[in-house]
Formats: C-alpha cells, structure tokens, sequence
C-alpha cells in the first residue's frame, strides 16, 4: 500500500512501537521523529529540555516536522507527543500526509506504561499522573483535530492497535481509489 501516514497520541500511547511494526506489516518505510531529533541534536531528548529548554527543542521538532511534510513517498512516521501543540505543526499533518491516526488512550493507561520510563522529561515531576491528565485534556482536542481517525480499545495490545491502524489505512485508501 502507497499511503503517507502519521501517527499522534500523548507520550506512552505507543506510536514508535506500534508505528515500527505497522511499517514493517505494509512494508513502508519507518521515520520516528524522536529518533531523528536525538541524532539532530547530538543528545538525549532529555538531557537537551534540561540544557536548553522546551521552546528551543519544540523550535527543532517543527524544522523536522515541516522537513518531513514536504517530502514525496510512502511512510508511518511516528510524531513526538507534543507536535500538536503548535498551529503550523498541526497545518503540516494535515497537508503532509494522507492520514493522521490517534492512538488514543487514557492517563491512567498511559501512567501503568511509563511508571518506570525516564526517558520522558515532561514526566519527571512529583505527580506524573496529574501531569499525564493535564497534558490529556489539552492535548486530546488537538490530536481529534489533526487525526481522521482514533485507534483506541479497552485493552489495547501492540499487535491489536498494529491490526486497528492497519485496517483504518486500507480502508482510507480504498476509499480513495473509489473516489
Ligand atoms: N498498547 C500497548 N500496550 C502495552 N504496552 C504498550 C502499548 N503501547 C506501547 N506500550 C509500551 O509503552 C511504552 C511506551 O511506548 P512508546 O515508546 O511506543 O510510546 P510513544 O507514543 O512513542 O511515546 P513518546 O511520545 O514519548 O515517544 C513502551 O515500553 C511500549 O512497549
Ligand atoms: O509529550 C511531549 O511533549 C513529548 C513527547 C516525546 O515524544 C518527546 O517529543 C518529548 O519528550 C516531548
Ligand atoms: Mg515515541
């Protein structure tokens, strides 16, 4: 399948896992912005919030975004949690690729995954639950506003929510062809 797709959702929800098997499964190639940034950066995510701040890394993950959005090809491309926050970044999912997909789950899920995840500066606070819910509800508006479609269940597994994205692609691009 020829399909130019991204996947969004708040950090743990699972977009570089399941957008890696995704990938492999329609055999398109795989691009992780978080990875990208790291080897732009010369660092960790992490350490480069706490040396240089959030606005410096939210300006590099925008360049890539705008980068990546301009290019020609079939691809899963797998966001960081925070791109929806700005405007042009939420312009250039809708314009860059042919479909969004949210990988939709809930604070307290995501909560049971990260518990002893370090990697995710936003988390590193006394109350990461409370952050989780906080980032949910100004997030979760902005991910149903790029994505056309939400990959949620009850009991999400990583092969479950590979086979849900999978199924919602071929059906967009079905449904394009038809028209
Ligand atoms: N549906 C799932 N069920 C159980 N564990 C999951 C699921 N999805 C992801 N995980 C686990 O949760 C952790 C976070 O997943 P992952 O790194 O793919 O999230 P992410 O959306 O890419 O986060 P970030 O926005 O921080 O990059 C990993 O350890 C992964 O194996
Ligand atoms: O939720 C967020 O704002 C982030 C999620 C990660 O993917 C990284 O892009 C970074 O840690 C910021
Ligand atoms: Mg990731």
């Amino acid at each position: 399948m020829q399909t130019r797709c991204a996947l969004v959702g708040m950090p743990g929800s699972g977009k570089t896992t399941v957008g890696r098997q995704l990938a492999r499964r329609l055999q398109l190639p795989f691009v992780d912005m978080d990875q990208r940034l790291e080897e732009v950066l010369g660092t960790s995510i992490r350490q480069y919030f706490e040396e240089c701040g959030e606005a410096a890394f939210r300006d590099h993950e925008q360049a890539l975004l705008a980068e990546l959005a301009a290019q020609d090809g079939p691809v899963v491309l797998s966001t960081g949690g925070g791109v929806v926050l700005r405007e042009v970044n939420r312009a250039a999912l809708r314009t860059g690729f042919d479909t969004v997909l949210y990988l939709r789950a809930t604070p307290e899920d995501l909560m049971r995954r990260l518990r002893h995840d370090q990697n995710r500066p936003l988390l590193q606070v006394e109350d990461p639950l409370g952050r989780l819910r906080e980032l949910y509800r100004v997030r979760d508006p902005l991910y149903r506003e790029v994505a056309q479609h939400c990959v949620e269940s009850p009991r999400p597994t990583v092969h479950g929510l590979v086979s849900m994205a999978a199924m919602q692609l071929e059906m967009t691009a079905a449904a394009r062809r038809r028209r």
